[in-house]
Protein backbone atom coordinates (compact mmCIF):
# COMPACT_ATOMS: atom_id res chain seq x y z
CA UNK A 1 0.00 0.00 0.00
CA UNK A 2 0.93 3.30 -0.91
CA UNK A 3 1.91 5.73 2.28
CA UNK A 4 0.06 8.99 1.64
CA UNK A 5 1.81 12.23 3.12
CA UNK A 6 0.20 15.12 3.71
CA UNK A 7 1.77 18.68 3.91
CA UNK A 8 -0.29 20.59 5.38
CA UNK A 9 -0.03 24.07 6.79
CA UNK A 10 -2.79 26.74 7.25
CA UNK A 11 -0.81 29.82 6.49
CA UNK A 12 0.31 30.33 2.81
CA UNK A 13 4.13 31.14 1.81
CA UNK A 14 5.47 28.65 4.40
CA UNK A 15 6.90 26.25 1.53
CA UNK A 16 4.52 23.73 1.38
CA UNK A 17 5.20 23.04 -2.47
CA UNK A 18 8.39 24.10 -2.34
CA UNK A 19 8.78 21.24 0.52
CA UNK A 20 6.04 18.76 -1.53
CA UNK A 21 8.38 19.02 -5.15
CA UNK A 22 11.93 18.21 -3.77
CA UNK A 23 10.63 15.57 -0.90
CA UNK A 24 9.11 13.67 -4.10
CA UNK A 25 11.69 14.25 -6.24
CA UNK A 26 14.19 13.06 -3.51
CA UNK A 27 11.96 9.79 -2.68
CA UNK A 28 12.01 8.86 -6.91
CA UNK A 29 15.43 9.39 -7.16
CA UNK A 30 16.09 6.85 -4.37
CA UNK A 31 14.17 4.67 -7.02
CA UNK A 32 10.43 4.97 -4.81
CA UNK A 33 7.63 5.55 -7.23
CA UNK A 34 5.93 8.97 -5.73
CA UNK A 35 2.76 10.39 -6.81
CA UNK A 36 2.48 13.89 -6.22
CA UNK A 37 -0.87 15.94 -5.85
CA UNK A 38 -1.93 19.36 -5.84
CA UNK A 39 -4.64 19.86 -3.83
CA UNK A 40 -4.51 23.92 -4.06
CA UNK A 41 -6.76 25.88 -6.69
CA UNK A 42 -3.62 28.36 -7.12
CA UNK A 43 -1.95 25.28 -9.03
CA UNK A 44 1.66 26.09 -7.88
CA UNK A 45 2.72 22.60 -7.80
CA UNK A 46 1.36 21.60 -11.08
CA UNK A 47 3.19 25.08 -12.04
CA UNK A 48 6.81 24.14 -10.39
CA UNK A 49 6.77 20.91 -11.97
CA UNK A 50 6.62 22.56 -15.80
CA UNK A 51 2.83 21.83 -16.49
CA UNK A 52 0.91 24.82 -17.61
CA UNK A 53 -2.76 23.82 -15.91
CA UNK A 54 -4.75 24.71 -18.61
CA UNK A 55 -3.12 22.19 -20.55
CA UNK A 56 -4.63 19.19 -18.57
CA UNK A 57 -7.95 18.15 -19.66
CA UNK A 58 -8.62 15.45 -16.74
CA UNK A 59 -6.72 17.05 -13.12
CA UNK A 60 -7.79 16.62 -9.36
CA UNK A 61 -11.22 18.42 -10.35
CA UNK A 62 -11.80 14.97 -12.38
CA UNK A 63 -10.88 13.39 -9.26
CA UNK A 64 -13.08 14.88 -6.81
CA UNK A 65 -16.18 15.89 -8.90
CA UNK A 66 -19.30 13.44 -9.27
CA UNK A 67 -18.27 12.52 -13.29
CA UNK A 68 -16.68 9.33 -11.93
CA UNK A 69 -13.90 10.23 -13.62
CA UNK A 70 -11.24 6.88 -13.01
CA UNK A 71 -8.26 8.15 -11.19
CA UNK A 72 -5.15 6.53 -13.18
CA UNK A 73 -6.78 9.08 -16.33
CA UNK A 74 -6.17 11.64 -14.33
CA UNK A 75 -2.20 11.11 -14.04
CA UNK A 76 0.70 12.69 -15.72
CA UNK A 77 4.12 11.28 -15.73
CA UNK A 78 6.70 13.91 -14.56
CA UNK A 79 9.52 11.43 -15.84
CA UNK A 80 10.54 7.73 -14.69
CA UNK A 81 8.57 7.18 -11.05
CA UNK A 82 7.59 10.75 -10.50
CA UNK A 83 3.37 11.41 -11.80
CA UNK A 84 1.29 14.07 -10.54
CA UNK A 85 -2.10 14.79 -10.32
CA UNK A 86 -2.44 18.74 -11.46
CA UNK A 87 -4.64 21.61 -10.28
CA UNK A 88 -6.54 24.11 -11.95
CA UNK A 89 -8.36 27.13 -10.67
CA UNK A 90 -11.71 25.58 -11.09
CA UNK A 91 -11.09 23.53 -8.33
CA UNK A 92 -12.23 26.56 -6.06
CA UNK A 93 -15.39 26.26 -6.98
CA UNK A 94 -15.69 22.72 -6.71
CA UNK A 95 -14.69 23.27 -3.09
CA UNK A 96 -18.03 25.10 -2.49
CA UNK A 97 -19.67 21.94 -4.22
CA UNK A 98 -17.83 19.53 -1.88
CA UNK A 99 -19.37 21.15 1.57
CA UNK A 100 -22.76 19.43 0.32
CA UNK A 101 -22.03 16.22 -0.30
CA UNK A 102 -22.66 13.38 1.91
CA UNK A 103 -18.76 12.01 3.62
CA UNK A 104 -17.88 15.72 2.15
CA UNK A 105 -14.24 14.78 4.47
CA UNK A 106 -13.50 11.18 2.45
CA UNK A 107 -13.84 12.16 -1.02
CA UNK A 108 -10.32 12.28 -2.14
CA UNK A 109 -9.92 9.10 -0.04
CA UNK A 110 -12.85 6.97 -1.85
CA UNK A 111 -11.32 8.41 -5.05
CA UNK A 112 -7.69 7.19 -4.16
CA UNK A 113 -8.01 3.61 -3.89
CA UNK A 114 -8.21 1.98 -6.88
CA UNK A 115 -4.12 3.61 -7.20
CA UNK A 116 -3.28 3.23 -3.16
CA UNK A 117 -1.18 0.10 -4.50
CA UNK A 118 0.77 1.02 -7.17
CA UNK A 119 2.88 3.93 -5.49
CA UNK A 120 5.29 4.06 -2.65
CA UNK A 121 4.74 7.23 -1.51
CA UNK A 122 1.93 9.78 -2.64
CA UNK A 123 2.60 13.52 -1.64
CA UNK A 124 -0.32 15.84 -1.16
CA UNK A 125 0.14 19.08 -1.15
CA UNK A 126 -2.70 21.07 0.65
CA UNK A 127 -3.97 24.55 0.08
CA UNK A 128 -3.30 27.50 2.70
CA UNK A 129 -6.62 26.87 4.79
CA UNK A 130 -8.10 24.87 6.52
CA UNK A 131 -10.70 23.80 4.57
CA UNK A 132 -12.67 21.25 3.68
CA UNK A 133 -9.98 20.06 0.87
CA UNK A 134 -7.00 20.19 3.38
CA UNK A 135 -9.48 18.14 5.46
CA UNK A 136 -9.88 15.66 2.70
CA UNK A 137 -5.93 15.37 2.51
CA UNK A 138 -5.63 14.88 6.61
CA UNK A 139 -8.71 12.05 6.32
CA UNK A 140 -6.90 10.26 3.96
CA UNK A 141 -3.08 10.57 4.80
CA UNK A 142 -0.95 7.77 7.13
CA UNK A 143 1.08 11.25 7.83
CA UNK A 144 1.16 15.04 8.07
CA UNK A 145 4.47 17.20 7.40
CA UNK A 146 4.16 20.38 8.28
CA UNK A 147 6.38 23.14 6.60
CA UNK A 148 6.53 26.66 9.24
CA UNK A 149 8.56 29.47 8.65
CA UNK A 150 10.71 29.96 12.01
CA UNK A 151 8.53 33.39 12.71
CA UNK A 152 6.66 33.83 15.87
CA UNK A 153 3.00 33.72 14.28
CA UNK A 154 4.10 31.01 12.43
CA UNK A 155 5.49 28.95 15.46
CA UNK A 156 1.83 29.69 17.11
CA UNK A 157 -0.20 28.90 13.70
CA UNK A 158 1.11 25.16 14.10
CA UNK A 159 -1.30 24.84 17.73
CA UNK A 160 -4.54 25.57 15.86
CA UNK A 161 -3.22 22.75 12.97
CA UNK A 162 -2.27 20.45 15.50
CA UNK A 163 -6.29 20.59 17.17
CA UNK A 164 -7.77 19.96 13.51
CA UNK A 165 -5.27 17.18 13.55
CA UNK A 166 -6.15 15.80 16.92
CA UNK A 167 -9.80 16.04 15.87
CA UNK A 168 -9.68 14.47 12.70
CA UNK A 169 -7.53 11.39 14.23
CA UNK A 170 -10.44 10.95 17.03
CA UNK A 171 -13.34 11.29 14.16
CA UNK A 172 -12.13 10.72 10.91
CA UNK A 173 -8.82 9.07 10.56
CA UNK A 174 -7.24 7.22 13.65
CA UNK A 175 -4.30 6.25 12.02
CA UNK A 176 -3.35 9.95 11.03
CA UNK A 177 0.41 10.61 12.47
CA UNK A 178 2.27 13.89 12.56
CA UNK A 179 5.76 13.03 11.13
CA UNK A 180 6.78 16.39 12.15
CA UNK A 181 7.60 19.98 11.01
CA UNK A 182 10.12 21.57 8.68
CA UNK A 183 11.62 24.97 9.78
CA UNK A 184 11.66 26.46 6.18
CA UNK A 185 12.94 30.03 4.99
CA UNK A 186 15.35 29.67 8.02
CA UNK A 187 17.39 32.72 7.95
CA UNK A 188 20.87 31.95 9.75
CA UNK A 189 21.50 35.54 10.50
CA UNK A 190 18.71 35.95 12.67
CA UNK A 191 18.25 35.68 16.21
CA UNK A 192 14.66 35.52 16.23
CA UNK A 193 14.34 32.56 13.83
CA UNK A 194 17.31 30.92 15.98
CA UNK A 195 15.07 31.08 18.70
CA UNK A 196 11.95 30.47 17.28
CA UNK A 197 13.99 27.28 15.81
CA UNK A 198 14.73 25.67 19.54
CA UNK A 199 11.06 26.63 20.34
CA UNK A 200 10.27 24.66 17.38
CA UNK A 201 12.63 21.64 18.35
CA UNK A 202 11.70 21.42 21.97
CA UNK A 203 7.77 21.18 21.03
CA UNK A 204 7.99 19.20 17.72
CA UNK A 205 10.12 16.55 15.63
CA UNK A 206 12.06 19.09 13.03
CA UNK A 207 12.42 17.06 10.58
CA UNK A 208 14.80 19.14 8.67
CA UNK A 209 15.80 22.85 8.80
CA UNK A 210 15.57 24.37 4.93
CA UNK A 211 18.15 27.74 5.12
CA UNK A 212 16.62 30.95 2.89
CA UNK A 213 18.64 30.95 -0.40
CA UNK A 214 17.62 32.45 -3.56
CA UNK A 215 18.74 29.23 -5.17
CA UNK A 216 14.73 27.63 -4.22
CA UNK A 217 13.49 29.73 -6.81
CA UNK A 218 15.71 29.28 -10.08
CA UNK A 219 14.15 25.94 -11.18
CA UNK A 220 10.97 27.09 -10.93
CA UNK A 221 11.06 28.48 -14.64
CA UNK A 222 12.23 25.11 -16.57
CA UNK A 223 9.82 23.16 -13.80
CA UNK A 224 12.81 21.56 -11.78
CA UNK A 225 13.20 21.51 -8.07
CA UNK A 226 16.36 22.33 -6.06
CA UNK A 227 17.38 18.93 -5.97
CA UNK A 228 17.35 18.60 -9.68
CA UNK A 229 18.84 21.46 -10.37
CA UNK A 230 21.70 21.94 -7.42
CA UNK A 231 21.78 18.63 -5.82
CA UNK A 232 24.61 20.05 -3.85
CA UNK A 233 22.84 22.56 -2.49
CA UNK A 234 22.38 23.09 1.30
CA UNK A 235 18.52 22.92 0.32
CA UNK A 236 18.70 20.30 -1.77
CA UNK A 237 21.18 18.26 1.42
CA UNK A 238 18.12 18.95 3.84
CA UNK A 239 15.17 17.88 0.87
CA UNK A 240 17.33 14.48 0.39
CA UNK A 241 17.93 13.55 3.99
CA UNK A 242 14.38 14.47 4.73
CA UNK A 243 13.23 11.60 1.85
CA UNK A 244 15.59 9.04 3.19
CA UNK A 245 14.01 9.61 6.77
CA UNK A 246 10.58 8.78 5.15
CA UNK A 247 11.87 5.31 3.86
CA UNK A 248 13.56 4.85 6.28
CA UNK A 249 10.84 5.04 8.57
CA UNK A 250 8.05 3.08 6.21
CA UNK A 251 10.56 0.45 5.93
CA UNK A 252 10.80 0.50 10.07
CA UNK A 253 6.96 0.05 9.72
CA UNK A 254 6.45 -2.37 7.06
CA UNK A 255 8.75 -4.71 8.93
CA UNK A 256 7.34 -4.57 12.39
N1 LIG B 1 14.36 27.76 1.08
C1 LIG B 1 13.84 28.79 0.42
N2 LIG B 1 14.59 29.92 0.22
C2 LIG B 1 14.07 30.99 -0.46
N3 LIG B 1 12.84 31.01 -0.99
C3 LIG B 1 12.06 29.93 -0.83
C4 LIG B 1 12.52 28.77 -0.12
N4 LIG B 1 11.51 27.86 -0.11
C5 LIG B 1 10.49 28.40 -0.78
N5 LIG B 1 10.81 29.64 -1.22
C6 LIG B 1 9.95 30.59 -1.96
O1 LIG B 1 8.94 31.05 -1.08
C7 LIG B 1 7.72 31.23 -1.79
C8 LIG B 1 6.61 30.41 -1.13
O2 LIG B 1 6.96 29.04 -1.28
P1 LIG B 1 5.83 27.96 -1.61
O3 LIG B 1 5.03 28.34 -2.81
O4 LIG B 1 6.51 26.64 -1.64
O5 LIG B 1 4.93 28.10 -0.30
P2 LIG B 1 3.46 27.54 -0.02
O6 LIG B 1 3.39 27.32 1.45
O7 LIG B 1 3.16 26.37 -0.88
O8 LIG B 1 2.59 28.77 -0.43
P3 LIG B 1 0.98 28.83 -0.67
O9 LIG B 1 0.37 27.89 0.31
O10 LIG B 1 0.64 30.24 -0.42
O11 LIG B 1 0.76 28.40 -2.08
C9 LIG B 1 7.98 30.83 -3.23
O12 LIG B 1 8.30 31.98 -3.98
C10 LIG B 1 9.22 29.92 -3.12
O13 LIG B 1 10.01 29.93 -4.30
Amino acid sequence: MSTIIALANQKGGVAKTTSTHNIGVGLAEQGKKVLLIDLDSQASLTISVGIEPLDIEKNIVNVLDKTKCEVSECIQKIRENLHIITSTIDLASLEMEMLSRASREKILDRALEPIKGEYDFILVDCPPQLSILTINALSCADGVIIPTKTDYLSYRGIELLMDTISEIRELINPRLEVLGTIATLYNMRSNDDKDILNGLKSKYNVMGVVKMLVSAKKGIYDGLSVVEKEPNNDISIEYIKIADMLIKENYEREVS
